[in-house]
């Protein structure tokens, strides 16, 4: 193994996984396997890029520490010679953490001096300028990301974020210097080498500045990010013929199908109104679900029932409907009932009733079914839309997935990903 990638969502490492999986354009990628929580045994010989799902996004800092350290000492004894700790575009947090805590261990324990740390995913329209991050034209805290459940974020300023979570120092590199090329990249970084370690906010605001960042950064033992990051991180081992790359073929899997979709952000509830116009649809209340007037059993009995229809089953509401829930029965409390009815709902529905395609929407939503699913390992094969790639389960019976971020995929991404995931490439 080559790269080792510790995720702290399961969409986010799927996003990572896809880009590290393709590499750019006419050059290939690496062989790349997704592993669901860090594994108990070695890899297999021929994986170049291991990326490991985490959920700890949303847990205490201390427990995502924890996690992101042994997920760390795995992928080093599997041999990887570059780190890459990868977090949202839209840098999800929160002043408690938990970015800014996992760098601080992850920098000591490499003894990396200068840490990289860029969230910008130009295909998805987020950018960095002067140490803020856009979506689209929008400032973050301006997106609709003000408003998330878990990780609602109201400032921009990327170096602002990471100074409130980290004890690193942390500094900049503006985008006037980004487009002065790699080798001037790699120059300023070793120029920042003092005794102190730092986090580097980097700029960037398009693939060919993250190529040229992915190229500098070759030599650094840690580097962190949006799946943007990873663009060239490939080239650099391909170049230097240190990697085979990717030449896998994946199957078509035609079986049953559900979607389950907990995300609330805009994108996700836009591409539900899509879906129902001419499918089946199952909007969950959150009051049924606290009062336990709703179960799995009638989860997947709804599934089961609509087959002929890509059946889709949500819990998703509006800022207005989350914040009314969130008074009435506090966050956590409606999100650990949430990923357990998910969770139970696919165990049933993969294990039980044979469904051989999944589409989940949600990075934590995402982190529950596959958690419960307990798969181990996926397989990553083509690009479904940009950062959602379609991932294999082998198991007595094949398992077809689709992780979904919330704000991922276009407006008929549900029924576009069964389609693909069944093999039709349109
Ligand atoms: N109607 C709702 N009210 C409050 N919270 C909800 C509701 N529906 C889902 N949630 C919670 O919101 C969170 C959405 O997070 P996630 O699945 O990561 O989506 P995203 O990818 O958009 O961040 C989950 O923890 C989920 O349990
Ligand atoms: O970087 C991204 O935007 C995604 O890969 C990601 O991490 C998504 O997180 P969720 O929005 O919670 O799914």
């Amino acid at each position: 193994m080559l790269i080792g990638v510790i995720a702290d969502d399961f969409t986010g490492a799927s996003d990572i996984a896809v880009t590290l999986s393709k590499g750019l354009e006419g050059e290939g990628g690496l062989r790349t396997t997704q592993y669901l929580g860090v594994p108990q045994q070695p890899a297999e010989e021929q994986v170049e890029a291991g990326v490991i799902a985490l959920k700890s996004r949303s847990l205490p800092a201390q427990e995502a520490v924890q996690q992101s350290l042994a997920a760390c000492e795995w992928l080093l004894q599997q041999g990887c010679a570059q780190i890459v700790f990868k977090y949202c575009s839209t840098f999800d947090s929160t002043d408690a953490g938990n970015i800014g805590p996992v760098l601080d261990a992850l920098a000591q324990r490499l003894a990396a001096r200068n840490v990289i740390v860029c969230p910008a995913f130009p295909a998805m329209g987020r950018t960095l300028y002067q140490g803020n991050l856009f979506v689209h034209d929008r400032p973050l805290n301006e997106s609709g990301m003000e408003h998330h459940p878990l990780t609602p974020m109201k400032d921009a300023d990327i170096r602002r974020l990471l100074s409130r979570q980290a004890k690193t120092r942390v500094s900049h590199i503006g985008w006037q210097q980004v487009v002065q090329g790699s080798e001037t990249l790699r120059e300023i970084l070793q120029d920042q080498t003092d005794e102190e370690t730092q986090l580097v906010v980097v700029d960037a605001l398009s693939d060919h500045d993250l190529t040229l960042i992915g190229i500098a950064a070759a030599d650094e033992k840690l580097i962190s990010g949006g799946s943007g990051i990873a663009l060239a991180l490939p080239h650099n081992f391909i170049s230097a013929r240190k990697a085979q790359g990717n030449n896998s073929e994946f199957p078509a899997i035609k079986g049953s199908s559900a979607i389950l979709v907990g995300s609330c952000s805009g994108a996700t509830r836009g591409q539900i109104e899509e879906h129902q116009k001419q499918h089946a649809v199952l909007a969950i209340e959150i009051e049924d679900v606290m009062a336990e007037r709703i179960d799995a059993d009638d989860l997947v009995d709804f599934i089961l029932t609509h087959q002929d229809r890509c059946p889709l089953i949500y819990s998703s509401g509006d800022p207005a409907v989350v914040k009314q829930a969130q008074q009435q029965f506090g966050q956590h409390n409606i999100s650990q009932r949430l990923d357990r009815l998910f969770g139970d709902t696919a165990r049933k529905l993969v294990l039980e009733a044979g469904i051989q395609r999944l589409v989940v929407g949600g990075g934590e939503t995402s982190g529950a079914v596959v958690s419960a699913l307990n798969l181990g390992s996926l397989q990553v094969g083509s690009e479904i839309d940009p950062g959602v790639p379609a991932l294999f389960a082998q198991g007595e019976r094949p398992l077809a997935l689709a992780l979904k971020s919330g704000n991922f995929g276009r407006r008929d991404f549900f029924s576009h990903a069964l389609n693909v995931l069944a093999g039709s490439t349109h």
